[in-house]
């Protein structure tokens, strides 16, 4: 059945428009908001998109506000497509009381642990619910959607992509946690989450599921090395190797003096963009 898309506002951006939108959410059976920007040529037909999965604190409307990727996007006929970054509003004792857990943390998986898994199903409500809801009433083209994220994000990025294998044409990530099962933001969600038996964590560690043979079309991540989250969260340099005894295409770039915030994000958007219309505009 289709559900209804609730208009929560609209602006004119670079001759398409950026809308937020709002809708009840099965997956999470609270009410969900992401943002959508449809490029000019949206209103000539249907257009590839890339859906961003933002990071810890942040909203539907970060990435729309902050990382200027509205230019180029369109310039290449891209759709973008920000969704929050967890349920709001569960009622959750404790779900507002941490920054790196609960609301606006809810790392891109379902919750198996009580009661975080009443609400907290991000992966079924971003793979299945929202893909479906975008194919079903906007102007974007089914066969040809990206997915890319920035720090919990890229986790989310990475994962999705590595578990839901067809899904997504195009991958990249930004600043991702790329090992949470050894990194303490990870450890912190996943035993929350998941709980404490870690051998359910592989399934949602992106080095972990490269290791066990599962494979991404080629990877392009960005990583600034004044980054304050590098060495104790990021640890690009698991991914590096994990990719490279897997045989995994991984184009890995350093960038110094770039922090981990959005003006890092800015600043490499639009390669990110170039990379996931090539893939999406050809095959
Ligand atoms: N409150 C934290 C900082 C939170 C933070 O840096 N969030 C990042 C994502 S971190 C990993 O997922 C972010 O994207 N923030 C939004 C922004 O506008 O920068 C602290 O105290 O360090």
């Amino acid at each position: 059945m289709s559900q209804t898309l609730r208009l929560l506002s609209e602006h004119a951006c670079f001759g398409g428009v950026q809308r937020f939108y709002e809708h009840a959410s099965e997956a999470t059976g609270t009410p969900m908001r992401f943002g959508v920007y449809l490029p000019p040529q949206a209103a000539q037909g249907p257009c590839p998109a890339v859906v961003y999965l933002a990071g810890l604190t942040c909203t539907e409307e970060t990435f729309a506000i902050k990382a200027g990727a509205q230019r180029e996007a369109a310039r290449l006929g891209l759709i973008l497509v920000s969704p929050d970054t967890s349920p709001r509003g569960t009622g959750i004792d404790g779900a507002d009381a941490l920054w790196d857990f609960g609301h606006g943390a809810g790392f891109y998986l379902d919750a198996t642990q009580a009661p975080w898994s009443a609400h907290f199903r991000m992966e079924r409500y971003i793979t299945r619910e929202l893909h479906a809801l975008l194919c079903a009433q906007l102007p974007l083209r089914p066969d040809a959607i990206g997915l890319m994220g920035h720090s919990m994000g890229g986790h989310g990025a990475l994962t999705l992509a590595l578990r839901h294998p067809g899904l997504y044409r195009s991958v990249s990530a930004l600043a991702p946690i790329v090992a949470p099962s050894q990194v303490p933001w990870g450890r912190k969600a996943f035993a929350g989450y998941l709980g404490p038996d870690e051998s359910s964590w592989a399934a949602h560690d992106a080095c972990a599921l490269i290791a066990a043979g599962h494979r991404l079309p080629p990877l392009l991540v960005d990583q600034g090395l004044a980054d304050k989250f590098l060495a104790e969260q990021l640890q690009p340099e698991r991914l590096e190797a994990a990719c490279r005894a897997a045989g995994q295409d991984l184009t890995l770039r350093r960038h110094a003096g770039y922090d981990h915030g959005y003006y890092f994000v800015a600043s490499v958007i639009a390669d990110h963009l170039q990379h996931h219309a090539v893939r999406l505009k050809t095959g």
